[in-house]
């Protein structure tokens, strides 16, 4: 294995397969985990304890803002669209068209089904009540994570959503998160924000699922909450951001470099890879991140997740499959001829980018589907955020005396065999007084 400490490290050769898996450890995996953990627990035991008045300390001790009040009021959302140019609302309403048309398609359907005469079971759907909206402003306020968010909280029609972020909030959040219907808005950030939602303070409510992506520490504090209340779900862990490209001989080097470094930026924890089994590609991507970089701005941040992040050099094309797979990354970028003959192989991604024409900026502003995606490998487990996170599916049934007695015999003997009496009861009472009839 050969280690190059330049900017972002290389490996190739003399590697194992699995040797080169291990080289993907997420940079949130391989430290600071036990403090993340604490700090963020104290977070939310001050929040638990002290509602309002620990939170207005929060926003003094890491934003560095003196709150007096935690709701935005009315006015002010009014007023934001008067600051903002006509330029900045194209743009907003542009996006928003696509998102809403993607996600107006993804609304659960509802099932109604006769399985035997007499035996009705139907599905209806539910939206969820009280939903609590996290839009990152740490690094960035990001208006299009507003519409990711809200958008399909307003399509499964949700009865009440709020949304918290860090202050100052920006005009552009308040203008995105008016167009999507929301105007309960909250100026605190962080796990403090997260442990409101879940928690519920004087001002900011107790909701009954918390959405939206964040740093560490807000992604840490969401899988707190999720661990110690039984009433507050969340979405995903949608942590920082991950991009992984896999790319053949045909890619294009600037826009490998570009579309690693428009993920580095997010944040230092961003995980940034590219796997390929050509090593000119490799080594011209490498020139061409540190040509680009010098364009950039946030230089330390990106440099920080270049630091954590790989170019691992492969023995074939179906290796970057395997070793990608097993990472289950948020983004997953082929850049390879043909990209689309390549989708068979992949098991494991939050959102995939075929080809060389589609950046993942292209996703997470405007093509339409949804950029709050799972992180930490678990989109191994768990899909992007869509409408049928904001909805519930309630199962209705309904048997006429003809189709309990045709069901009686299946349910009696599997009745029996579980040992439960009262279960058989509750079958043979009924069937008794039918036949009495
Ligand atoms: N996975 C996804 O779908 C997705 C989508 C968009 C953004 N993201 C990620 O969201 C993140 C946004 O991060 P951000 O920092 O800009 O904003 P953020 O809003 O997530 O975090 C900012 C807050 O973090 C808290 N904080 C900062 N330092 C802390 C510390 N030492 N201890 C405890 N709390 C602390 C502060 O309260 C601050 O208000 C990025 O990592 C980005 O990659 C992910
Ligand atoms: N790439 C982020 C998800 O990991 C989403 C985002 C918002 N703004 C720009 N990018
Ligand atoms: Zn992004």
């Amino acid at each position: 294995m050969n280690f190059d400490n330049y900017l972002i490290p290389i490996y190739w050769d003399h590697c194992s397969l699995s040797e080169k898996k291990i080289l993907l450890t997420r940079p949130v995996h391989k430290n600071k985990n036990k403090d993340i953990y604490s700090n963020v627990k104290h977070i939310l035991d001050q929040v638990s304890q002290y509602g309002d008045s620990a939170l207005i300390q929060f926003n003094l001790y890491f934003d560095c803002i003196q709150t007096k009040y935690l709701k935005i009021p009315s006015q002010t959302i009014n007023n934001s669209k008067k600051y903002l140019s006509n330029k900045t609302k194209q743009a907003i309403c542009s996006a928003f068209n696509n998102i809403h048309q993607f996600h107006q398609k993804q609304y659960f359907s509802e099932i109604d089904l006769e399985p035997i005469p007499g035996v009705h079971c139907t599905q209806i759907i539910r939206p969820l009540n009280k939903v609590g909206l996290y839009v990152p402003g740490g690094t960035t306020p990001l208006p299009s994570t507003v519409m990711m968010l809200g958008i399909p909280a307003q399509i499964a029609k949700c009865k009440r959503v709020i949304l918290c972020s860090p202050p100052p909030i920006s005009n552009i959040i308040l203008y995105t998160a008016q167009l999507c219907n929301i105007t309960e808005i909250y100026q605190v950030g962080g796990s403090q924000a997260i442990a409101a939602m879940g928690f519920g303070t004087q001002s900011i409510p107790k909701v009954n699922k918390i959405f939206g992506p964040g740093n560490i520490w807000v992604t840490e504090a969401k899988r707190q909450i999720n661990y110690r209340t039984t009433d507050v779900a969340i979405d995903m862990l949608a942590g920082p951001s991950e991009i992984l490209i896999i790319a053949d001989e045909t890619a294009n080097p600037i826009f490998i470099a570009a579309d690693l470094l428009s993920q580095a930026e997010h944040g230092p924890d961003s995980h940034v890879i590219l796997i390929t089994p050509n090593i000119n590609i490799a080594t011209q991507t490498r020139n061409e991140i540190y040509n680009q970089i010098k364009n950039l701005s946030r230089i330390d941040i990106i440099n920080n997740s270049l630091k954590h992040g790989c170019i691992i050099i492969t023995n074939n094309i179906i290796e970057c499959f395997d070793i990608s797979n097993d990472y289950a990354p948020e983004h997953l970028l082929i850049h390879i001829k043909n990209a689309n003959n390549y989708l068979k192989y992949i098991t494991n991604a939050g959102s995939i980018f075929l080809g060389n024409w589609s950046p993942e900026s292209a996703g997470d502003y405007a093509s339409g589907p949804n950029h709050v995606l799972p992180t930490y490998g678990s989109s191994a487990n768990t899909s992007g955020l869509g409408v049928t996170d904001f909805q519930k599916k309630i199962s209705v049934q309904e048997l006429t005396q003809n189709g309990l007695i045709k069901l009686s015999k299946t349910i009696i003997t599997l009745a029996q065999i579980e040992q439960l009496k009262a279960h058989e009861y509750a079958i043979t009472h009924r069937v008794n007084y039918i036949k009495r009839k």
